[in-house]
């Protein structure tokens, strides 16, 4: 059935340049010339976002030269696209842009004044990535013939918590955006929409974490009741692992909801952890489609977990740069106290938990968490637990995780997965298993994840070819 409302998000190698901005923007035109509304939603250039954190980190070092030689190499290449999507120097999106380039290097002047970055004024500079390739993706459509009008998240009718850098959506964002939105798409107008942010109730605006562009169609897709959301990528779809990292990855059909939250949360690039969080009571699907191959189905994600693979394991991933921080001497003190404790330190700091294990002598807790998280979390459990507990650190460690609903209560699985571990001479640090039984994730020796993956992938024989069962 032709659908009537599509929410299609470009990310950064889809607006990477000129060339890729304008491809975007013919695959949205395909869509609007058959008839069909579109929200166009859009990611930052590919690296800026980067470059961004880079230049506020070195503003906030004193090194205000570093950060506008950083804003200059910005400002050049969007002018280049401007200007190669046909705009005149004396236009109003050059105007725009320029404009903001300015404010951007203010908001580092003051930084630098300062010499204090906070999260409020980091997703105040991380954020002009997309509010600066939005104009460019509306000089695209324009060119193609079509109306359009870009917007920022707040703008759309995001608004979100005070959590900078990893915000929520509040729940009057859906009648706000539907409100904001609805009139343009009568009108015969293309929202194109900045990804990645919000608004406060403030006005401040907020970052919705890393890859948060695909978080923001969705959120849009659930208040527009679009049929589907696309999120057009430099892959096929969701593959059964990274291809950077396993040659013969193949894409995955089919997914449910659940799958590839377990999928995002264990480290699968490919889309935002709670991206599908919005679609799940609506019953929304989402496709992940390839740029390069239009035609081709990608991954179909929706609710039922309808599957015909035959494969009860659909992708391995896995999470580099991982700590492993263990509490020892907790036998003493009671485990259940112990623990409490550590769950309270932990949360009151706001760090990402992959993994917990606690040792059957009842004498440590472990928990894996991003190294970037470590330092913050010793902090915290020192700070709120006995002080003879020992808090230690190990480094170096990566997780990987089996993801697939089809594992439910099929025999054979883990030893499978142990058995190909072993074969790739792999140490196995910790091991946890969901009672939902969606996935299985162990900690290893981070230099050893490669390997692991391609042997994992190659025993459950997810590169093509028939499952080998279980
Ligand atoms: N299981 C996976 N399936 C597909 N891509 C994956 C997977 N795991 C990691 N990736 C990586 O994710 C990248 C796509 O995500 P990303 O670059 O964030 O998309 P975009 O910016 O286009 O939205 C791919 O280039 C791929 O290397
Ligand atoms: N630009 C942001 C948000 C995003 O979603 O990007 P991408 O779609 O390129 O993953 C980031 O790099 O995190």
């Amino acid at each position: 059935m032709q659908p009537t409302l599509l929410v299609m998000k470009f990310g950064g190698t889809n607006m990477g340049d000129s060339a890729a901005i304008r491809h975007s923007a013919s695959l949205a035109t395909r869509s609007l010339r058959e008839g069909v509304k579109v929200v166009v939603v859009v990611s930052a250039m590919a690296g800026v976002t980067n470059q961004l954190l880079k230049l506020a980190d070195a503003a906030q070092a004193g090194d205000i030269a570093a950060a506008n030689d950083e804003i200059a190499a910005m400002r050049t290449r969007h002018f280049t696209a401007a200007q190669e999507l046909g705009a005149a120097p004396d236009s109003a999106a050059v105007r725009e842009i320029r404009e903001m380039h300015e404010t951007l290097r203010q908001a580092a002047y003051g930084v630098y004044l300062l010499r204090e970055l906070t999260p409020r004024s980091r997703d105040l500079i991380v954020a002009f990535g997309e509010r600066l390739s939005a104009p460019l993706m509306s000089l695209a459509l324009e060119q193609g013939g079509q109306r359009a009008r870009h917007l920022t998240g707040g703008e759309a009718g995001i608004l979100t918590d005070t959590n900078f850098g990893n915000a929520k959506p509040l729940p009057g964002t859906y009648a706000r955006v539907g409100d904001r939105l609805s009139g343009f798409l009568s009108a015969g107008v293309t929202p194109v929409v900045s990804g990645f942010m919000g608004e406060t109730e403030k006005g401040a605006i907020t970052t919705l974490g890393r890859g948060g562009t695909d978080f923001s169609a969705t959120i849009i897709g659930k208040a527009l009741h679009a049929d589907e959301v696309w999120a057009w990528k430099d892959v096929d779809g969701v593959m059964s692992a990274d291809p950077r990292v396993v040659k013969d990855a193949r894409n995955i059909e089919v997914l449910s909801y659940g799958e590839v939250m377990e999928l995002a949360y264990f480290g699968a690039k490919v889309l935002h952890p709670l991206a599908v969080t919005p679609l799940q009571d609506s019953g929304i699907p989402l496709r992940v489609k390839s740029a390069a191959d239009p035609d081709f189905p990608g991954t179909l994600v929706q609710a039922a977990a309808h599957d015909e693979s035959g494969h009860p394991v659909k992708a391995v991933t896995a999470i580099r740069n991982v700590s492993l921080v263990t509490v020892s001497g907790a036998g003493e003190l009671g485990i259940p106290e112990v623990v409490s404790g550590v769950f309270n330190a932990i949360s009151r700091e706001n760090v990402t938990l992959l993994m917990v294990s606690q040792s059957s002598s009842m004498s440590n807790v472990s928990l894996a968490v991003p190294s970037s998280d470590a330092e913050r979390a010793i902090r915290a459990l020192r700070a709120g637990l006995p002080q003879e507990l020992r808090v230690e650190e190990q480094s170096g460690v990566a997780v990987l995780a089996i993801v697939g609903s089809g594992m439910r209560g099929q025999k054979g699985v883990s030893a499978k997965l142990f058995k190909a571990l072993a074969l790739a001479d792999v140490n196995i640090l910790m091991i946890s298993q969901g009672s939902s039984e969606l996935n299985i994730s162990v900690a290893l020796d981070g230099a050893q994840v490669d390997d692991a993956t391609r042997s994992v992938h190659a025993a459950f024989d997810l590169g093509g070819g028939e499952a080998a069962g279980v």
